[in-house]
């Protein structure tokens, strides 16, 4: 019944599909094994098998997803059951009302030559939180791939119309510039592309849609994959009555590059500051972008070859042990250390601080600080190599405080850079002749306070980070000095 009722003519019409005919797509229920009763869907899952293919894409809708906010996801079954183990579905009920904040610190309101945007209401501080959201959709990118025109926007409709009240007519409210179709388009223009349980999506969140773009913005966003929520937060300090800005493509590329692909996607000829500063000025923004690509490039290089080094020589105990398979992964990974080689020049710990630190300054003066989380871990683990403390815990510091705002760093690397921030003499990065030298002296500190605590209660009170003394720490820099640079090892 509700299949017949899908007015199709919209699609034919509007796309040059009608050229060479407009049949309609073959549309089938998805077999639900365990029956619909236990199906965490709201609606019989509607799919169309790709031709050629052994894979379906379906419509898979939740109204009771994110407190009532729901949701449509157009995908395969075998990742819309991914979907649905991740928290956010697992969970919703613990999430926050996502999107649906008291008081958001802004208000929509419409711009003259831009359509909406939102304005800013209260002063907000770097890494104050402007949106948390979780999107009305998210299409799989193979749709584009996998389907032709037609049969792609008949599944994107039919997510849409699936939606619950509020989030369908707000989807109807987003800004539209008709190319195609009007689902597809306003699709096209509103959506991030987002990854989430081994799929590529674009996703729709209706809230974030009306922020618009500037080439140096001041917010930032990213999607957490296990709350399947979109943040946004502030990278400066934003006034009440500034409008809120995030980016719509990569900032470091060229100007024209950018006012190409913005014109192309987004239908605007972009006039932000960095658009329009003077000529020269331009031409050395472009450099500055351009080095900090390559530079960036060389320092992940070096970080590839330290952590290939240091795989090697536990691969190098597991050929030693006779382990299976030791001796062919020896094989592959010395061919990576070899090719690495070739292509990335080499590298001192000194020069890899000195890069990362001129790739620091140079996101400073392109206004793109919140970019430089990479490159301040990489200086951090440099001046680890060094055995330079505190510097370590600067720049890990700093990386996180970037990397929180812009991408949220809830994973694997966050918690090895947290480690580097607590301490990094327990980092395999902390140079080991220096190490050892800390592990000495800190027996010695135990033992000296000890016997000075068994004399007078006063020592308590004394400093007892023996490596904060400058003693310690010129002994670490003389041993690490001497220690044999980790990252250079294997290639001499
Ligand atoms: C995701 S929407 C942003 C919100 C939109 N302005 C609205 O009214 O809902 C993207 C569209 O906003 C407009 N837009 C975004 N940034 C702009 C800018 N810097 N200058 C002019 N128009 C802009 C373009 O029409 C673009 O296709």
């Amino acid at each position: 019944g509700w299949l017949t009722n899908v007015p199709r003519g919209d699609v034919c019409v509007n796309t040059p599909l009608r050229v060479v005919g407009c049949l309609p797509p073959v549309i089938r229920e998805l077999e639900i094994l365990d029956g619909p009763a236990t199906s965490p869907w709201t609606f019989k899952p509607l799919c169309i098998m790709p031709a050629g293919l052994k894979t379906p894409l379906c419509v898979f809708t939740s109204h009771a997803f994110a407190n009532g906010r729901g949701i449509s996801i157009v995908t395969s079954p075998r990742i819309a059951s991914n979907i649905h183990n991740l928290t956010a579905f697992a969970q919703w009920d613990t999430l926050t009302q996502a999107g649906e904040l008291a008081a958001p610190p802004f208000e929509v309101r419409e711009l003259p030559g831009r359509g909406k945007g939102g304005i800013a209401n209260t002063t907000l501080h770097r890494g104050d939180r402007i949106l948390a959201a979780t999107p009305a959709l998210l299409i799989d990118m193979r749709v584009y791939s996998w389907l032709n025109e037609m049969d792609g926007i008949e599944l994107e409709r039919i997510a849409v119309r699936q939606l619950p009240p509020k989030a369908h007519e707000m989807f109807w409210e987003l800004h539209n510039a008709p190319k195609t179709n009007s689902v597809r388009d306003r699709i096209s223009i509103n959506a991030f592309a987002v990854e989430a349980a081994g799929g590529r999506f674009s996703g729709v969140v209706l809230e974030t849609s009306r922020f618009n773009h500037d080439c140096r913005p001041n917010s930032a966003y990213y999607f957490d994959e296990e709350t399947l929520t979109h943040y946004t937060h502030a990278v400066t300090n934003i006034s009440p009555g500034t409008e809120i800005s995030l980016t719509y493509i990569s900032p470091l590329s060229p100007r024209s590059h950018r006012q190409k692909s913005l014109a192309s996607t987004w239908g605007f000829g972009c006039t932000c500051s960095q658009c329009s500063m003077h000529p020269k000025m331009v031409k050395q923004s472009d450099l500055r972008v351009n080095h900090i690509q390559n530079m960036t490039r060389m320092l992940y290089g070096w970080h590839e070859r330290m952590a290939l080094d240091q795989e090697l020589a536990y691969v190098d105990e597991e050929v030693a042990a006779g382990a299976k398979g030791a001796e062919e992964k020896k094989v592959r990974l010395s061919a990576r250390a070899r090719a690495l080689n070739r292509t990335i020049p080499h590298l001192s710990n000194q020069e890899v601080i000195a890069t990362a630190e001129t790739i620091i300054s140079m996101f400073r003066q392109e206004r793109l600080d919140v970019y430089s989380s990479d490159a301040h871990l990489l200086a951090a683990l440099a001046y680890c190599a060094e055995g330079r403390r505190f510097d370590t815990i600067r720049h890990a510091q700093l990386s996180i405080e970037t990397g929180l705002i812009h991408e949220g760093l809830d994973d694997e690397l966050h918690f090895d850079v947290a480690q580097l921030a607590k301490d990094p003499t327990t980092d395999p990065c902390w140079p080991k002749a220096a190490a050892a030298a800390a592990a000495e002296n800190s027996t010695a500190s135990e033992e000296a306070s000890k016997a000075s605590q068994e004399g007078s209660k006063a020592s308590e009170e004394s400093p007892k980070v023996t490596e904060e003394s400058p003693k310690a720490s010129e002994e670490v820099s003389k041993a690490s000095q001497e220690s044999p640079k980790t990252s250079t090892a294997h290639e001499q």
